[in-house]
């Protein structure tokens, strides 16, 4: 299977694109290269999750769509007309500014309302947006209109951004990490609710976020960004079950996926990942990489939902530590070369820390990356013939 390039995915706008697209944008900041030919499209009615890092370059992206960043190179169009010349003002691009970037002399209420007001319109409300007060009861910062940003917590003043951006009716929505500050409780319930809401919307929106889960959740498409590339591109089926790197792979799953490496053996004719303390049988799919010796070097990734603790388990670790989240727990296995695996298991664990842990690896849970660029080597489907060797390495 080949991972689809993020270029494969941005359509032709010039003319017929309906919708957003990003062409070929870089940005440096001195020696930092905060955007690197990035691209990409977002249609109407759609929502993108940019996910990636502090530091990535989501930020960067959103201010040089908005116009409030210069571009080094590169365009942006909304609905095939190339915008990039055009001034913030006249791009009918609303920004969720993740620092907030509220009015500290207006209330709330002048916070929320002045882009209309700016913008000179009649209406206060945009046509496709909700109304001013059911926004503000949906954002629960109702009581705190008539306040000034002075007398507001932090998780307070990103509601009040978040309503600025949501009453708008722009060309384009992007809010630039809008729930990262709030508590977990009311971060779920935003989470769907903002979702509901830009799902009615015509226009395309961008949200972006450190956090994987949260951009999974939250987007009809996902891009992921790292170091200022584009990573990859796709549904977030495509993304969890086919990342196109380790980079990828690593921002998904709580915790995140285990990733260790080790090599990749043709020994009598059979395909196996071999490292200093597990060696698995792969699919004799694979034959071909083994061969390609430039490959030799490999990592496998796993989340820890596929590795499971079993008495009878052919890979062994000692028991490191145990973290209790309700009905789930985190188990920490160190193997015999001093790598750490993450479980995560619905089993309480009653050994004691150093004890012997005994475990199995869900064939169906593997990935493989190229052990010198960290990008998927092959499809999950073709990894593991289904047969896993005994016990460590000297077993073998
Ligand atoms: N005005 C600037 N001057 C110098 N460097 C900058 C500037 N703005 C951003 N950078 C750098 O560019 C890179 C990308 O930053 P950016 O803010 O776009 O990342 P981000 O993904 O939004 O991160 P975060 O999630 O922490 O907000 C970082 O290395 C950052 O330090």
């Amino acid at each position: 299977m080949t991972i689809q390039a993020p270029e494969q995915l941005v359509p032709d706008y010039q003319t017929s694109w309906q919708g957003l697209s990003v062409a070929a944008l870089s940005k440096r900041f001195g020696d930092v290269e905060a955007l690197r030919d990035a691209a990409l499209s977002v249609k109407p009615g759609e929502v993108l999750a940019l996910v990636g890092p502090s530091g990535a370059g989501k930020t960067t992206l959103c201010r040089i769509i908005a116009g409030l960043t210069d571009a080094d190179a590169g365009s942006v169009s909304i609905d095939g007309e190339d915008i990039s010349g055009l001034p913030p003002g006249l791009r009918r691009v609303a920004l969720m500014f993740e620092s907030y970037a509220l009015y500290p002399h207006l209330t709330v209420r002048e916070n929320i309302l002045s882009p209309l007001r700016a913008r000179g319109r009649n209406r206060e409300l945009g046509s496709s947006s909700i109304g001013f007060d059911e926004l503000l009861s949906v954002l629960e910062i109702s009581h705190l209109v008539e306040r000034l940003p002075v007398a507001l917590s932090g998780g307070q003043k990103q509601r009040v951004a978040l309503a600025r951006a949501l009453i708008q009716d722009p060309r384009l929505l992007m809010l630039d990490e809008p729930i990262s500050h709030l508590d977990a409780k009311l971060r779920h319930k935003l989470r769907g609710e903002i979702r509901r809401m830009l799902s009615v919307r015509q226009h395309p929106s961008i949200w972006s976020t450190p956090d994987g889960l949260e951009a999974l959740s939250v987007g009809d498409k996902v891009a992921v960004i790292h170091s200022g590339r584009i990573e990859q591109i796709g549904t977030p089926e495509e993304i969890f079950q086919h990342p196109a790197s380790i980079k990828v792979a690593r921002l998904f799953g709580d915790p995140p996926i285990n990733i260790i490496r080790g090599e990749l053996s043709g020994e009598a004719g059979k395909a196996a990942f071999v490292s200093a303390s597990l060696k698995l049988e792969l699919s004799p799919l694979l034959q071909e990489l083994v061969q390609d010796r430039t490959r030799k070097n490999i990592y496998i990734g796993v989340n820890p939902t596929d590795i499971h603790i079993n008495s009878n388990g052919k890979f062994s670790g000692s028991l490191y530590s145990v973290e209790a989240f309700g009905k789930n727990y985190i188990v920490t296995v160190q193997l015999s070369d001093g790598e750490i695996v993450k479980i995560k298991t619905k089993d309480p664990m009653e050994k004691s820390i150093g004890s012997e842990i005994l475990f199995n690896i869900s064939p169906a849970g593997l990935f493989l990356f190229d052990g010198e660029h960290g990008t998927a080597l092959a499809p999950k489907s073709h990894l593991i013939s289904g047969v896993f060797h005994e016990r460590g390495p000297e077993q073998l």
